[in-house]
């Protein structure tokens, strides 16, 4: 592996509640997973997926100040809402404390959130797998994202967004414009 993983889940125990490390498990083996079937890295994906929410529960000053330091765009939805910058600095976290280098593992962390247009396999991996590793349950709607990630990563992609968009407009939470751009880029992506 990349980095050494007890190392990381040692830090994770430190630093998140243990449901949330399960599900950064979850994640991790479900990006691996994923890979596999689609072809991509499957060392990276793993990777990425047992590093994305370092930074979940650092407090929104700290999100807001690593953020700033690193010359991270903080957007008007960011601003409003500094938790949505914590897959950011979770790519801070990996490359600062873990000496993670590769760019493409920590767009991935970076990317987990919110998605990306052009998003590479990786990054890809880790965003649905954060929507749908085995601990998020087990509903209809959950299993036929699944099924068409399994299928397909860019369908797989885009219907996470759809559902993702969905429950923002039932909570009436603002969208984040890149979650728009991942679909629509996603679903052009299913047709080539
Ligand atoms: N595209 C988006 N636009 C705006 N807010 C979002 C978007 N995606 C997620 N959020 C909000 O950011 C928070 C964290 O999202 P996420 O990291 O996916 O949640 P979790 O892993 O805890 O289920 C949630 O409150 C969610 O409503």
């Amino acid at each position: 592996m990349v980095v050494e993983r007890e190392k990381v889940i040692a830090w994770l125990e430190e630093n998140v509640p243990s449901s949330r490390v399960q599900h950064i498990l979850g994640v991790e083996e479900m990006s691996k997973q994923v890979a596999k079937v689609h072809a991509a890295d499957e060392e990276k994906a793993q990777t990425a997926g047992l590093m994305h929410d370092l930074a979940k529960y650092f407090p929104a000053d700290q999100l807001l100040a690593m953020a700033q330091e690193k010359k991270i765009v903080i957007d008007e939805i960011c601003a409003v809402r500094p938790h949505l910058l914590h897959a950011d600095v979770s790519a801070i976290v990996a490359e600062d404390t873990f000496h993670v280098k590769d760019e493409e593992i920590l767009r991935a962390i970076a990317e987990h959130t919110l998605g990306n247009a052009e998003m590479s396999k990786i990054s890809c991996i880790v965003f649905v797998a954060d929507k749908l590793e085995p601990n998020r349950g087990d509903d209809e709607e959950l299993n036929a994202m699944r099924e068409a990630t399994w299928e397909s990563l860019y369908r797989g992609v885009y219907q996470v967004c759809d559902v993702s968009i969905k429950k923002l407009i039932q909570k009436g939470r603002p969208i984040h414009p890149r979650t728009v751009a991942t679909r629509n880029w996603a679903m052009q992506a299913t047709k080539v």
